[in-house]
């Protein structure tokens, strides 16, 4: 059930993958729906609903254009792995760092990148706010995905100054994302963010409304952000 809809799913969005990447979408599948059992992951449990709402979603954010061979991408507010395992699976030339603020996330991730032989990945525990302030991790990535993490205002703060001047930030949203963009203009411009390309996303099956946001670093990001923790959220650029 799950890999039939995984296929159809990812035929649906131009996508083929091959022999070994299903099984790899298969095992995730299955450690995903086990360990939910055990700690709180998803909210999604029936596969089928797996298949196209997380490992489709996720893969909406792909295009070729924007993904460079052998890239660095930070996965921001990873969870269960979203968009970064379906992302690391599909490009397994991608080295993929999964952020997350709670630990045991992180240690999930790491059993389902044993169990699926994925080995271009590291992880690391902290939060956004904190993190952006060492030098190992200040504009260092080519790419930054988040999906379901904050607002788009926040998480430009958040965000942006992990990635390298002329990398990308791509940001997967939901129905408010007009608003979002309208709200994050401000921060954009602080940040060194450039809007490049707004995506609307419809889902096999599905008919809400969604969008991938392109978003382009030029320059560098002022020092002092991003600030402290709750700042942004407080107070919004
Ligand atoms: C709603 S979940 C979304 C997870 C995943 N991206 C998805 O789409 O399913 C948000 C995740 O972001 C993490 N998170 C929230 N604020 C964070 C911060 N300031 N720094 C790092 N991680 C954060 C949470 O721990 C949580 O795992």
């Amino acid at each position: 059930m799950f890999q039939n809809d995984l296929i159809h799913a990812m035929e649906a969005m131009g996508l083929v993958l091959e022999d070994y990447q299903i099984r790899q979408f298969c095992r995730f599948e299955e450690l995903l729906l086990e360990t939910n059992k055990v700690m709180n992951l998803t909210a999604i449990t029936d596969p089928g609903e797996v298949a196209v709402k997380h490992m489709a979603d996720s893969l909406s954010c792909y295009d070729e254009r924007y993904f460079p061979k052998d890239a660095s991408l930070l996965d921001l507010g990873t969870g269960a792995g979203f968009p970064g395992i379906p992302l690391a699976i599909f490009r397994p030339d991608l080295t993929v760092t999964f952020f997350d603020s709670l630990q045991k996330r992180l240690n999930f991730l790491n059993e389902v990148c044993r169990e699926t032989g994925l080995r271009k990945v590291a992880f690391l525990h902290g939060r956004a706010e904190e993190m952006a302030h060492q030098e190992a991790y200040r504009e260092q990535f080519d790419l930054v995905t988040s999906r379901a993490v904050a607002r788009l205002s926040i998480l430009c703060e958040w965000a942006l100054p992990y990635v390298r001047n002329n990398g990308l930030f791509i940001a997967l949203k939901g129905a408010q994302y007009e608003e979002e963009i309208k709200e994050a203009s401000n921060a954009l411009r602080i940040l060194g963010g450039i809007l490049e390309e707004v995506r609307p996303v419809t889902l096999p099956g599905l008919s809400d409304k969604r969008a991938v946001l392109y978003i382009r670093k030029s320059g560098t990001s002022p020092a002092k952000y991003p600030r402290k923790p709750k700042m942004a959220a407080k107070h919004p650029l």
